[in-house]
């Protein structure tokens, strides 16, 4: 499996050791699965939790067993963390609270998460002269440029009012009483520390700012396998309202746009960052999919129709319903408006290009939510008008 593989300048690829933290979660559990199927890299596997990766895990008798090792650890404390980046060549942090409804309910904890928490593992990284891979958001960037322009502007269409690009937007946030901020604000001082530790300390780093990659295993059903009062991002949101046949819920109308990239294209990026370090050093690189941009409105349409199709179900009489922000996510909520990447860094550096549609990635992700929950969740409804 490792011969002969190269790359991106046609040289051989060496085997790695690398430290992923936050290997647990939605984005990890996809990269061990590509990084353990598709090359011959070790993983020393942190998380707090091992459930979406369990199948790589056990039985011992999987042919990576001995090159995936999972380290139960919270890194908020444990003194185990810096001898797990020293003992790997590269470290890819993707640890972090980052579920919206978060953000302005537990400010706190989503800022220490996303940047006090990530402190130790920028330094470890520098002290040691170990690579990073570090992942941001597409949030940086907030609003954009064109949302200040009045309705009716022509400027609004054009694309130097809203493209984000790495090297030139600016990064536009609501005031700090919108406590929606808290995590892209936090974000971005971490970027501009790891930056800093490049330009002053010669780190070698890779940020990456992921605009809603979505697919299986993202988040949690509600009452299922997760808190019955959480709110999850919106792919479980509406998957969660599409097993249940309840409208899903439009906040303020649901005309905020964004554009969806399916997280195994998403992965294709990074495993070309990991493995041309040459090409990926000192960048900071938007990795989604501009082709698939929609209103949440338009996401909502798309995935009543293609959940219809995939659980043979017809759609409801009123598939939708409007609630207001303050309703669904509290006081200080606040919005991006639209998302679309400037896809340039990332073309020329990488020659990476997403290539599943919308429609496509929504119908292999509500084919695995219908297989996975339809069960447990007509399970607890039959319980609860049991009892
Ligand atoms: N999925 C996206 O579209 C998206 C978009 C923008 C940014 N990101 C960023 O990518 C990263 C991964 O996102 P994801 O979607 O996989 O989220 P996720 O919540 O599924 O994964 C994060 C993982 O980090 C772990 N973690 C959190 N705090 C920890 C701690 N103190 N110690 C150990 N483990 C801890 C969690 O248990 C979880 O498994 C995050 O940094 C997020 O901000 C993701
Ligand atoms: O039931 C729902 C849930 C959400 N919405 C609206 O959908 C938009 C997208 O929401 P979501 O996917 O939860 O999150 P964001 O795109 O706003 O933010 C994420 O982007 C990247 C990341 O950094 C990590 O994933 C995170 O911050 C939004 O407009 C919601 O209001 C809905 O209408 N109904």
């Amino acid at each position: 499996m490792a011969n002969g593989r190269v790359d991106l300048d046609g040289n051989p690829i060496k085997p790695i050791t690398i430290c992923m933290i936050g290997a647990g979660g939605f984005i990890g559990s996809h990269l061990c699965e590509k990084l353990m199927s598709e090359t011959p890299h070790k993983v020393l596997a942190v998380d707090v939790y091992d459930d979406k990766i369990k199948h790589l895990l056990e039985p011992s008798s999987l042919p990576w067993a001995d090159r995936i090792q999972f380290h139960r650890i919270n890194i908020k404390n444990d003194s185990r963390l810096e001898g797990l980046i020293r003992m790997a060549d590269l470290t890819i942090n993707l640890a972090a609270i980052c579920t919206p409804a978060d953000y302005n309910t537990r400010p706190l904890d989503t800022i220490y998460s996303n940047f006090i928490d990530a402190l130790p593992v920028v330094k470890y990284c520098s002290e040691n002269g170990k690579r990073l891979i570090h992942f941001s958001t597409c949030e940086v960037y907030g609003k954009t440029i064109g949302c200040f322009l009045p309705k009716d502007s022509p400027l609004r269409q054009d694309p130097a009012y809203y493209v984000l690009k790495e090297d030139a937007s600016p990064c536009i946030f609501g005031s700090v009483e919108k406590q929606r901020w808290s995590y892209a604000c936090a974000k971005q001082l971490i970027e501009r520390l790891i930056y800093a530790e490049g330009a002053e300390n010669g780190l070698e780093f890779t940020i990456v700012r992921p605009f809603n990659w979505i697919g299986p295993r993202m988040d949690f059903i509600p009452g299922i396998d997760g808190p019955s009062e959480g709110v999850p991002r919106v792919l479980a949101c509406f998957s969660n309202n599409l097993l249940r046949r309840e409208p899903l819920k439009l906040v303020d109308g649901g005309q905020s746009q964004r554009t969806f990239v399916y997280i195994k294209d998403a992965i294709e990026a990074v495993l070309l960052m990991i493995e041309n370090p040459a090409r990926a050093n000192g960048q900071i690189f938007n990795v989604g999919n501009p082709n698939n941009e929609v209103t949440v409105r338009q996401l909502a349409e798309m995935m009543t129709e293609v959940y219809a199709k995939v659980a043979g179900e017809s759609p409801l009489d009123t598939p939708t319903v409007d609630v207001s922000s303050k309703e669904f996510y509290g006081e200080g909520y606040d919005d991006s408006d639209k998302r679309i990447p400037d896809m340039t860094i990332i073309n020329r550096q990488l020659g990476w290009n997403p290539k599943t549609s919308l429609w496509d990635l929504l119908e292999s992700t509500l084919t695995y939510q219908h297989r996975t929950y339809a069960e447990a969740i007509k399970k607890a409804t039959s319980k609860v008008v049991a009892s």
